[in-house]
């Protein structure tokens, strides 16, 4: 491990965010579901995740960096859409010091990646990062969750380095436009595998999703990174479906935060909130 590769974040940030964090905050006593579910992502001030899909975009600033990593310290699983997965190679691992593979013992600390990938279409192999450094000891091996098995040689090099193929059964419909993955299905499947904690990072059409009130009910707390950057109209954008009261018919906002905290956190500001249900 280089230096350079380990984050710090600092007493008096964490105190900010504490409230925030599945420790201190019980699963949404409305929806009786036993996993806390923290949406956290970084984005740009026209609302965009990256400059366009296939581009991984870097948002955060060093500051609000350490402190994605250490909400990844105090979650079980980490989940990401297979668009991400694809685009990014992302590690999603946690890299403040003092976790395991960075100065702590075994993998305390580390989360669990989670990739949905309905129809298996993220491709394993010698330079997927996450596999990389679960052989490193520096990172948990990923949980691909799909809606049928998926193919042998994809499965082998899961299973070769300690993940798992979650199959959710065939619930996507093959003629739908769109290949979601239902969210009570899947959090139910990842706590019979223990997971208790739950960071949704994105991307865009997960993120989307979740924003509709039918699933924003799931979420526990919300903890978005706002960069000082604006990047463009081709951007990967946050924003949800538009929402219209049937009975009067007239748009009315999808979703919205209560007991908010913004924290300024180098150039960037860090907002916190939970959903209004
Ligand atoms: N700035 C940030 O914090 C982040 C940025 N990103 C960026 O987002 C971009 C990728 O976003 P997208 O292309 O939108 O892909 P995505 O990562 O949202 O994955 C979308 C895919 O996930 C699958 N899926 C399964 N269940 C789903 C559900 N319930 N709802 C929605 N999708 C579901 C579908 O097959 C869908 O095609 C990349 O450019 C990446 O760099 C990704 C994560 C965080
Ligand atoms: N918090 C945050 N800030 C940014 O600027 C980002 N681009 C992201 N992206 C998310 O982090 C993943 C990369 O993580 P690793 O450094 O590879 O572990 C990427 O795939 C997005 O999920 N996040």
């Amino acid at each position: 491990m280089e230096a350079r590769d380990t984050l710090t974040f600092p007493q008096e940030s964490r105190w900010n965010i504490d409230p925030y964090l599945p420790a201190t905050v019980a699963p949404s006593s409305t929806t009786k579901k036993p996993i806390h579910v923290t949406l956290t992502f970084a984005t740009s001030l026209d609302s965009s995740l990256s400059l366009s899909p296939g581009v991984q975009t870097v948002l955060s600033g060093p500051e609000s960096k350490a402190m994605t990593h250490y909400l990844r310290s105090k979650h079980d699983a980490i989940l990401v859409g297979v668009g991400t997965a694809i685009a990014d190679n992302p590690s999603l691992n946690c890299r403040i010091e003092g976790v395991g593979g960075y100065g702590g013992e075994n993998l305390t600390g580390q989360p669990r990646p989670v990739v949905l990938d309905p129809r298996g279409r993220w491709l394993l192999g010698d330079q997927t990062k996450i596999l990389k450094l679960a052989k490193e000891g520096r990172g948990k091996a990923p949980f691909v969750v799909s809606s049928e098995p998926l193919g042998e040689e994809n499965r082998k090099i899961l299973e070769s380095a300690g993940g798992k193929n979650i199959v959710l059964g065939d619930i996507l419909d093959p003629t739908a436009p769109t290949t979601r993955l239902p969210w009570h299905t899947l959090l139910a499947a990842l706590s019979k595998e223990g997971i208790q904690s739950l960071m949704i990072e994105g991307g865009g059409a997960v993120i989307n999703d979740l924003l509709h009130p039918s699933h924003f009910s799931l979420v526990d707390t919300v903890i978005v990174t706002i960069a000082p950057i604006w990047l463009g109209k081709d951007g990967v954008q946050v924003c949800p479906e538009e929402r219209v009261d049937e009975e009067r018919n007239v748009k009315v906002p999808v979703a919205k935060l209560r007991e908010t905290k913004w924290v300024p956190l180098g150039d960037d500001v860090v907002l916190c909130g939970r959903p209004i249900a």
